[in-house]
């Protein structure tokens, strides 16, 4: 007989089926508890778990007896308990390295639009304010040959340090819990401490992932040090930046602009004061969000859960101590 799966996110047919001729699939809607309810004897019976974006925690590993593998369409996993699924022995699986290139052009393409205020001056022309030749008003800073400063030399931290390097000459400066020598010997990136590549950086771009560690790592008294000329970009998890101190950043003239893919809630509530501030550029969620990349994204994750049920955890595996 084939193991039981639970799929919690639509997949291309094609992937569908590679799945349904590994495992008896359910398709739920999401993890809320009345779907678990609902579901509630093909949850209980469950070896394996599919889909992205939705919280993986205790209480729903409690519904799930027979669980021994979970795996996410993302690289992050600040959304599962971790903890949890190690208690049980239940691997987890994620998707990096194919993203790694798609989720570097979103961080470039946030650079250029909050530098070159690209967003907002195209709105301008659509609601008719470009009626004569453009004055400074409208101008934007240069990007190249400014200092990038990356907070998370990661798989993607150095796809954007090769993209400023090679394709903009800027210089690269970089905070990490190691020295990476690629990125040193690839790009002159340079090490610094967090205070350091805050102070000297034109541009500071988050590439982090939520941790306990990094929440709310960035906040009053970072912004406070960044050149008032500075750009913030964050493409790594919202809640690694206090929201409320980058509000007021932006509102004091603290630093200049900010380009930001995640927020600390999401979808980003259409009362935040973030989409108030004309020197926000503002994004859904994107930053792999191209159809190869997830498409790609989506079959990397049906081969780790096979791959994870039949006990094979070299690759693509969060926690492989806890393959029994
Ligand atoms: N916006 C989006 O759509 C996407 C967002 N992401 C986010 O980007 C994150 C990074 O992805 P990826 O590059 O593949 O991950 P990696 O694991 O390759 O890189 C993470 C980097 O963060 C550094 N880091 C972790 N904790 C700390 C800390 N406390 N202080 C300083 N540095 C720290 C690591 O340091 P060290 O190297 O020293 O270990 C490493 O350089 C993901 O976890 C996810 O949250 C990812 C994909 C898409
Ligand atoms: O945010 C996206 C991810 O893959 O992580």
């Amino acid at each position: 007989m084939k193991p039981s799966i639970i799929l919690y996110k639509a997949l291309p047919d094609v992937l569908q089926q590679r799945l349904e001729t590994h495992f008896s699939v359910t398709r739920v809607p999401d993890l809320k508890p009345e779907t678990v309810a609902q579901f509630a004897d093909a949850f209980a019976s469950a070896q394996g778990l599919l889909g992205s974006s939705e919280k993986v925690d205790q209480a729903l590993l409690e519904k799930m007896p027979q669980l021994r593998a979970t795996s996410t369409i993302s690289v992050g996993y600040d959304n599962f308990d971790v903890d949890a699924l190690n208690a049980r022995n239940i691997v987890l699986m994620h998707t990096p390295t194919v993203l790694t290139e798609t989720v570097a052009d979103t961080l470039m393409a946030l650079v250029l639009s909050s530098a070159r205020r690209v967003v907002e001056v195209a709105e301008r022309v659509k609601v008719g304010e470009w009626t004569s030749s453009i004055g400074p008003d409208w101008f934007g800073v240069d990007v190249h040959h400014k200092t990038l400063g990356i907070i998370g030399m990661g798989r993607i931290g150095l796809a954007l340090a090769q993209r400023a390097h090679f394709g903009f000459g800027m210089p690269i400066l970089y905070n990490a819990r190691r020295h990476h020598t690629e990125a040193e010997e690839r790009f002159q990136a340079r090490y610094g401490d967090l205070e350091t590549v805050l102070k000297e950086s034109d541009f500071v771009c988050v590439v982090l992932p939520l941790t306990e560690e990094t929440h709310h790592l960035i906040g009053e008294k970072q912004f406070a040090i960044m050149k008032k000329s500075a750009i913030f970009i964050n493409a790594g998890r919202g809640p690694v930046v206090d929201e409320t101190a980058l509000v007021e950043a932006l509102r004091n003239g603290e630093i200049l602009a900010a380009g930001l893919d995640v927020f600390e809630k999401e979808p980003l509530p259409i009362d935040s004061p973030l989409l108030s501030l004309p020197n926000v550029v503002a994004l859904p969620h994107i930053g792999s969000a191209t159809h190869e990349t997830r498409y790609n994204m989506a079959a990397c994750a049906v081969d780790n859960l096979i791959d994870a049920l039949n006990g094979k955890v070299e690759k693509n595996c969060v926690n492989p101590q806890a393959a029994r």
